[in-house]
């Protein structure tokens, strides 16, 4: 059964993860409820922002998420993180328990790496100042490619004679190692594809090894790069010289503490803020617009005002938004994950309850080039297929793609067909 998406948020001591993660996992606008059922102390639920099918049929009013929720068309769908601290240089060598750090990291799909952008603290968490955070995205990276072809390296003397004995392919060779990794063939294929190498297997030289595990690691564990703390003064500078280095697909600014500001004013009667929004309103800005009760929100005393008048100079006006929502969006991106919403009935959208009109109760995501059978597997499990329908009960095969607008609402028919 494909399991759901993990993303695995990683980064250096103080770079802010802690404050990251809180700012994406409090739900406090949301009804709270997740479909995972275990949930270890190191993950935690996020919340992934996506265009509803509601929109699609102008069925907002009627759009009650059994999880996470929908406010006029933008669903917020949970999704499992996971939180691998102290990674820190040398880690693959066991520095800081950096071993059992990574080995957590074989559960991820992607990864978050969040860098201190402002250059204030060093490699090892450590305040200081005019630190190079340029150099963070090289070794952390290093620390796990180092970390898969020590994995391998250790075994090679054996993975080589057994791939001569059994006369296996490089693909059939390679994919035993890394299947630890939740590697499929077709990924190693694909890299070694990429990499078009000529010699056989057995003839790798080090430096041959260490290309395919950089393939495999680019491929297994896409990255996005949240370059954090950007309200610091510092930021700027780094910022621009990261840009000239890391492909523009895969960075994106953020200011943890600024989103968790907010939102905790926002909980507590203070503000109006649209999460991942430039939008903030107070009181005032209320009565200004015309409604004398100013959305019944409260006073704000003068230092709080300051403060988010300078929160919003510094980073909602010039960046536009704290990014910490468009984390999640461009590792979904990354990853290619397509939310699927499976409905009873597909004229109506409603789940089955006889007297319920609510609809799109359930969405899952599943990675691009997934198929309605995949789909049917992850939510059915082992029961019989009849057949399978989308929008205005037209059938659908088994081995069609879903994609986003396309087979992408979906009813299970069990049983025989
Ligand atoms: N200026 C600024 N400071 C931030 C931001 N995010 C986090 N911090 C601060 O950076 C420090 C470290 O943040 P944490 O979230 O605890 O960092 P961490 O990466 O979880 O650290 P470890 O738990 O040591 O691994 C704290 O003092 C935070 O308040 C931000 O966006 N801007």
């Amino acid at each position: 059964m494909p399991r759901d998406p993990l993303i695995g948020l990683v980064g250096k001591p103080s770079s802010g993860k802690s404050t990251t993660l809180n700012s994406l996992t409090d739900a406090s606008s949301k009804v709270g409820n997740f479909p995972f059922t275990t949930i270890d102390p190191q993950r935690a639920i996020g919340y992934l922002q996506i265009p509803c099918a509601c929109a699609r049929f102008d069925l907002s009013d009627r759009c009650k998420p059994n999880y996470g929720s929908c406010v006029e068309g933008r669903r917020s769908v949970p999704i499992e993180l996971l939180d691998v601290a102290g990674l820190v240089p040398g880690a693959h060598l066991g520095k800081g328990l950096g071993n059992r750090f990574l080995d957590d990291l074989r559960h991820a799909d992607a990864l978050v790496h969040v860098v201190d952008v402002s250059g204030t603290t060093d490699a090892e968490g450590k305040a200081t100042r005019g630190y190079d955070p340029s150099q963070d995205i090289v070794w952390l990276r290093s620390e796990i490619v180092r970390w898969i072809q020590g994995n391998l390296m250790e075994k090679w003397g054996g993975i080589k004679r057994r791939h001569i004995a059994i006369k296996a392919t490089a693909v059939e060779t390679l994919q035993n190692q890394f299947s630890g990794y939740g590697s499929k063939a077709s990924v190693v294929a694909s890299c070694l594809d990429r990499l078009g190498l000529k010699q056989p297997l057995q003839d790798w030289s080090d430096e041959t090894i260490e290309q395919v595990v950089n393939a495999f690691t680019d491929e297994k564990f896409p990255t996005v790069i949240a370059l954090n703390k950007i309200d610091h003064p510092d930021a700027d500078k780094n910022i621009a010289k990261i840009a000239k280095m890391v492909d523009a697909k895969s960075i994106v600014l953020t200011s943890a503490i600024s989103e968790v500001f907010l939102r905790k004013l926002a909980k507590q009667g203070f503000i109006k803020y649209t999460e991942g929004s430039e939008f903030v309103d107070t009181r005032e800005d209320l009565i200004e617009r015309g409604d004398p009760d100013g959305g019944r929100l409260k006073e704000l005393d003068e230092k709080l005002r300051t403060r988010i008048e300078n929160l919003k100079d510094l980073v909602l006006y010039r960046f536009g938004s704290t990014g910490v929502v468009q984390v999640l969006s461009r590792a979904a991106e990354l990853l290619g994950l397509v939310p699927v919403f499976p409905v009873r009935n597909t004229s109506s959208f409603t789940s089955g309850s006889a007297n319920s009109t609510a609809v799109f109760r359930d969405c899952v995501l599943v990675k691009r080039g997934s198929t309605v059978g995949d789909v049917y597997r992850k939510v059915m499990g082992d029961a019989p297929l009849a057949y399978v329908e989308t929008v205005g009960a037209k059938r659908v095969s088994e081995d069609d793609l879903v994609e986003v607008g396309k087979n992408d609402i979906l009813s299970f028919k069990v049983g025989r067909a």
